[in-house]
């Protein structure tokens, strides 16, 4: 019964986009994305540049807002949250749906007070509170033993990979259920991407993943689930071991197989 119920609980799912396509202008870049994204594990969006994924991760935040001429048409579903609906407030939309960039961006303030910053931004002044949220933040992106003697210190001074993990804790600092990772490791070296695998695959615990990627090692090593995109459209989802050993679409095959991309 117990083992039911987790089993049911795991396999939840989160994010729901029904019959999703996205328009930059008159260029149709998302067509007819239907996607279930699952409960605490790690979805990774694979295919060639241009493809879409990226796009497509946008569309789960509403970031893709910001760009002017852009339309969406069908659903995406978060819980029963549907993000595509003019009514949705933004600001807790991306509270709720955090995101990490190619490039990490802290801003060029105290390794403190870019973890403070959301929290502060959403109307906690208590300081012990927010030291609380500071430490605990850092210790769950791994970079508190590293910076806990120089929270006063200008975050953009730390190297790549540190920066990397202090924009992720300053994601989870405002508790999001989700995380939407781009490229993250792209910039990095191998020690501190691996840092950062193990720590997505800790993080999956907690929070749901969905992480965009060229690498095809990175995609099998950390997450649950792949899709892969080809021309805005996903060609294929399934578990990442099927992706990756017995995909059942030739164009995956190519894809991983590295005859294009
Ligand atoms: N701001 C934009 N305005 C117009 N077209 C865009 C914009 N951003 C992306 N596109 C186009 O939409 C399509 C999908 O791009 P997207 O960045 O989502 O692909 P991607 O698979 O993430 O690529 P990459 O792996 O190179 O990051 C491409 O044809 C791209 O040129």
């Amino acid at each position: 019964m117990t083992v039911t119920l987790l089993k049911a609980k795991k396999e939840q799912t989160v994010i729901q986009t029904e019959n999703l396509n996205f328009y930059y202008g008159k260029s149709h870049a998302l067509k007819n994305i239907n996607l279930d994204i699952k409960e605490n594990q790690v979805t990774a969006l694979i295919g060639p540049s241009g493809c879409g994924k990226s796009t497509f991760l946008r569309t789960l935040n509403r970031m893709n807002d910001l760009i002017p001429g852009t339309s969406t048409e069908g659903k995406i579903l978060i819980g029963d949250l549907d993000v595509t609906s003019p009514d949705i407030d933004a600001v807790d939309l991306r509270k709720r749906v955090g995101m990490v960039f190619q490039q990490a961006n802290p801003f060029p303030m105290s390794i403190y007070d870019n973890i403070a910053y959301g929290p502060r931004i959403h109307g906690q002044k208590n300081k012990q509170v927010l030291d609380e949220i500071v430490e605990s933040s850092l210790r769950a992106a791994a970079l508190w033993d590293e910076v806990k003697d120089n929270l006063g210190k200008i975050a953009t001074g730390l190297s790549g990979g540190q920066q990397q993990r202090l924009v992720l804790a300053r994601v989870l600092a405002v508790k999001p259920e989700i995380i939407l990772m781009d490229e993250p490791t792209s910039a990095l070296d191998p020690v501190s991407t691996a840092k950062l695998e193990q720590l997505i695959m800790e993080l999956k615990k907690q929070y749901t993943i969905i992480i965009v990627t060229h690498n095809m090692q990175q995609a099998a090593r950390v997450s649950d689930e792949t899709a892969f995109f080809l021309n805005g459209e996903v060609v294929e989802f399934a578990s990442t071991n099927t992706i990756f050993t017995n995909p059942k679409k030739q164009q995956t095959e190519d894809y991983i197989s590295g005859r294009f991309g």
